[in-house]
């Protein structure tokens, strides 16, 4: 069979809008099987290492995968809880509370689930799930607030993956970013405002993101120019001129160049221009996870401290936070406007179809 069909096709089944949320995905465990099955998936993507491929297989295979699952699993047991990895519980989180908060408001037939981008739950299991439910217009949301092709793009290739597999398609409506989003910027700018009104202001606010090649920048993604914008966006909310805040990017990987500046590097310097206390708050992470945790919350507290800074605070992402929700439910919300009007139209008219056929047998 060449395409996976639809059984039972019904016309009296009342089409369901599905939400899909995205995350980048996590490993099983934090073991090192876990780790090199997880790497192996992540840094096969063409979109996220964009080198020649057989020469890449050969530096993957031969040198990153013998190496880096032990070192990267031993970081990972420091985040994992009883509940796991955070990225999954926290994505698992949000998922609840936009579903909760989408049906008290009245939003109705809905489906809304989160799958990874790596591990799992894979895309192809929920999508799976969401059309034997009867999803027929799809929503997704890749929790990514900056555009990255690495990310963002990446996401879009596994959903067009399951879908070249379909028979019958769904509408589709893909939000690529929302860098910009102003109850998105209120979210994080009221987080670290509240985060001031308990501890004090620091010298700095450092917004961290995470990093990507430079070569990427200069081959046309908009990712650098998003995270400046939702910086300066913050930044403006909260009142804060170009000294008391700065924009970095974290997390490099490999030798090459990437975007700079180097979270690390900014850190080691900043003591010795007078800077002794700082705060980091990571917008382009919408939920805590080894990055932010590991990271930002100890490594690079380490490497302040150890350069004269006398004081270190990481600001927690977003995550499940209520205000965080809303603002997620208000973008949801906004895309699905012409969906809804369509969709109790569509009831309206099934269900008199449905009273004349009563009438018609009586
Ligand atoms: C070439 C390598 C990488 C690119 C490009 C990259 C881009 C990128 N990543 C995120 C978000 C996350 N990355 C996370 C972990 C992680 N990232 C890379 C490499 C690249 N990322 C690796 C190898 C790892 C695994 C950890 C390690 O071994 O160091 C995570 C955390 C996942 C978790 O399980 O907690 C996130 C989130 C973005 C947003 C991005 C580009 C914009
Ligand atoms: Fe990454
Ligand atoms: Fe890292």
């Amino acid at each position: 069979m060449r395409y996976i069909n639809t059984p039972n096709f019904d016309h009296k089944q009342s089409d369901k809008i599905g939400i899909l949320l995205t995350n980048l995905g996590t490993p099983d465990a934090p073991t090192p099987k876990a780790l090199k099955r997880y790497l192996k998936q992540f840094l096969s993507d063409p979109r996220v290492v964009e080198i020649p491929r057989v020469l890449w297989w050969l530096i993957l295979n031969g040198i990153i995968l013998r190496i880096r699952p032990r070192r990267s699993a031993k970081a990972y047991a420091t985040v994992f809880t009883e509940q796991g990895s955070p990225l999954l519980f926290h994505t698992q989180a949000q998922t609840d509370a936009i579903r909760t908060q989408l049906q008290q408001d009245g939003v109705e037939n809905l489906v809304v689930d989160f799958a990874m981008r790596y591990g799992n739950p894979s895309f192809d299991s929920v999508l799976d799930n969401m059309f034997k439910q009867g999803v027929r217009k799809l929503l997704v949301l890749p929790l990514y607030p900056q555009y990255c092709a690495s990310t963002s793009g990446s996401s879009f290739d596994e959903l067009a993956k399951n879908f070249i597999q379909r028979r019958w398609l769904p509408d589709l409506r893909f939000i690529s970013h929302y860098p910009d989003y102003a109850p998105f910027i209120t979210a994080a700018a009221d987080k670290i405002r509240q985060y001031w009104q308990q501890h004090g202001q620091a010298d700095k606010l450092i917004l961290s993101y995470h990093g990507i090649p430079k070569r990427y920048l200069l081959n046309g993604d908009p990712y650098h120019c998003e995270c400046y914008k939702t910086s300066r966006l913050i930044a403006e909310q909260l009142g804060l001129n170009k000294d008391q805040y700065m924009t970095t990017f974290q997390s490099r990987f490999g030798r090459e160049e990437w975007l700079k500046p180097y979270t690390d590097e900014t850190l080691k310097s900043l003591p010795a221009q007078g800077v002794k206390s700082v705060q980091i708050f990571c917008p382009g992470f919408a939920a805590d996870c080894l990055e932010t945790i590991e990271e930002i919350g100890e490594e690079n507290k380490e490497y302040f401290l150890h350069a004269g800074g006398e004081r270190y605070d990481y600001i927690s992402a977003l995550n499940a936070e209520p205000q965080h929700i809303n603002a997620l439910c208000q973008l949801i919300k906004d895309n699905l406007q012409h969906w809804q009007t369509n969709n109790s139209t569509e009831r309206a008219q099934l269900a008199s179809l449905l009273q004349r056929e009563k009438q018609e047998t009586t």
